[in-house]
C-alpha cells in the first residue's frame, strides 16, 4: 500500500486512475492543477506523484520544478504522464528530475508496475536516509553516555569559538573528571563504573542549557562548551553539577555508591586565538582542583 497523488486537469482521468489505484489498496489524493499539487502534496506526503504534463496554467514541467524546491516532497518520485511522448518531452521531464515517464493512453497494469518501481525507490531512499542518520549519530556520540564524542565536541566548539571571537561574545569551558574513579571499578566492578559515568552525563544534562555542548572526551573525563556564558556563569553551573553529583546515589546489582567530581572552568580571553587554548587552560584548572582537595571547582579568571 502506498500513498499516490494524481495531478490531472481532466477530472475523468483522475477518477479512472483513482478507482484502479484504490482497488489495488493504495491511498489516493489528487489535484486538478499544478498549483493545487504544490499546495496539497506537502500535506499528503505521497510516496509517488503521477503528474500530467499538459495542463492549463502551470504545466507539468513547471509543477515538477516547483516540487523539487519544496524540501518535504523534493525526493518523492514523480511519474510524468503525457500524450506528448516526443523525445524532447521525455528528455525535459527526466532531466528536471522526473523518476519516470509514461505516455497516454497507458495500459493500467504497466502504470501499476511503474508505480511499484517508484515506491520501491522511495522506500530504499528512506532506508538509506535512516541508516545515514544512525551512522551520523554513531560517529558523533559516545554510546555509553549518549554525549557527543571528542571529535564532534571539537567540531562544534571550534565553530562556537569563532562566532564568539567575531562578535566579541562570552564563551566558557568546563572540564570535569570523576574523583578516584579507579577505586569504583576496582571495588565494585566495571559495570558499576559504567553506571557512574552515565550518571555524570545525566547530571550534566540536567544542569546545562540547550545551547551548551556536552561531551565525554575519554575515560572519566567530560567537557562542556557554554556559548554566551561568562566565566562567572559557567562557574555557577559547574558548582551546581558538583553539588548535584555529590548527593547522587548510583545503584547497580544491589550495591550503591556515591562519588564526587573535580572541575576546571575558564572563559575566552583577549589573547585566545584557538579553542584548544581554552581546553588546555580548563585542563590545568581541573588538575589544580585534583591537587587542591578534589570535589571542588577551580576557575580562572576568577
Ligand atoms: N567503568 C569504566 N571505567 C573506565 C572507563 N574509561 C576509563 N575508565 C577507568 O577510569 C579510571 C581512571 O582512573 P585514574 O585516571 O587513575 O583516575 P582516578 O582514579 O579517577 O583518580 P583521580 O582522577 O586522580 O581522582 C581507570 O580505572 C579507567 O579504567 C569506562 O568506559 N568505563
Amino acid at each position: 500500500m502506498a500513498r499516490i497523488f494524481i495531478v490531472d486537469d481532466v477530472e475523468d482521468n483522475i477518477k479512472l486512475l483513482w478507482y484502479n489505484l484504490e482497488d489495488d489498496g493504495h491511498e489516493v489524493a489528487s489535484a486538478t492543477s499544478g498549483q493545487g499539487c504544490i499546495e496539497l502534496a506537502p500535506d499528503f506526503l505521497p510516496d509517488v506523484i503521477l503528474l500530467d504534463m499538459m495542463m492549463p496554467g502551470m504545466s507539468g514541467i513547471e509543477t515538477l520544478q516547483a516540487l523539487k524546491a519544496i524540501p518535504s516532497v523534493e525526493n518523492v518520485p514523480v511519474i510524468m504522464v503525457s500524450a506528448d511522448d516526443s523525445d524532447d518531452s521525455i528528455i525535459d521531464a527526466l532531466d528536471i528530475g522526473a523518476h519516470d515517464f509514461i505516455s497516454k493512453p497507458f495500459i493500467y497494469p504497466v502504470l501499476e508496475a511503474r508505480v511499484r518501481s517508484a515506491v520501491r525507490l522511495k522506500q530504499s531512499q528512506e532506508e538509506l536516509a535512516a541508516a545515514n542518520e544512525r551512522l551520523a549519530t554513531l560517529a558523533s556520540t559516545d554510546s555509553l553516555t549518549r554525549c557527543f564524542n571528542r571529535r564532534h565536541f571539537f567540531e562544534l566548539s571550534n565553530v562556537e569559538f569563532a562566532k564568539a571571537k567575531r562578535h566579541t561574545r562570552p564563551l566558557s569551558v568546563i572540564m570535569l573528571d570523576a574523583d578516584k574513579f579507579k577505586a569504583i571499578n576496582d571495588n565494585y566492578g566495571h559495570a558499576m563504573g559504567d553506571e557512574a559515568l552515565k550518571r555524570i552525563a545525566d547530571v550534566c544534562r540536567e544542569c546545562l542549557r540547550e545551547t551548551d555542548i556536552l561531551a565525554r572526551l575519554g575515560g572519566e573525563e567530560f567537557a562542556i562548551c557554554c556559548p554566551e556564558t561568562t566565566c562567572e556563569g559557567a562557574t555557577h553551573m559547574a558548582e551546581r553539577i558538583r553539588q548535584t553529583l555529590e548527593k547522587a546515589v548510583v545503584e547497580y546489582d544491589g550495591q550503591s555508591i556515591s562519588f564526587t567530581l573535580s572541575l576546571g572552568v575558564t572563559a575566552i580571553e583577549d589573547g585566545d586565538s584557538a579553542f584548544d587554548q581554552l581546553i588546555n587552560r580548563a585542563d590545568q584548572l581541573l588538575y589544580q582542583a585534583k591537587t587542591k582537595s578534589r570535589n571542588c571547582v577551580v576557575s580562572s579568571p576568577h
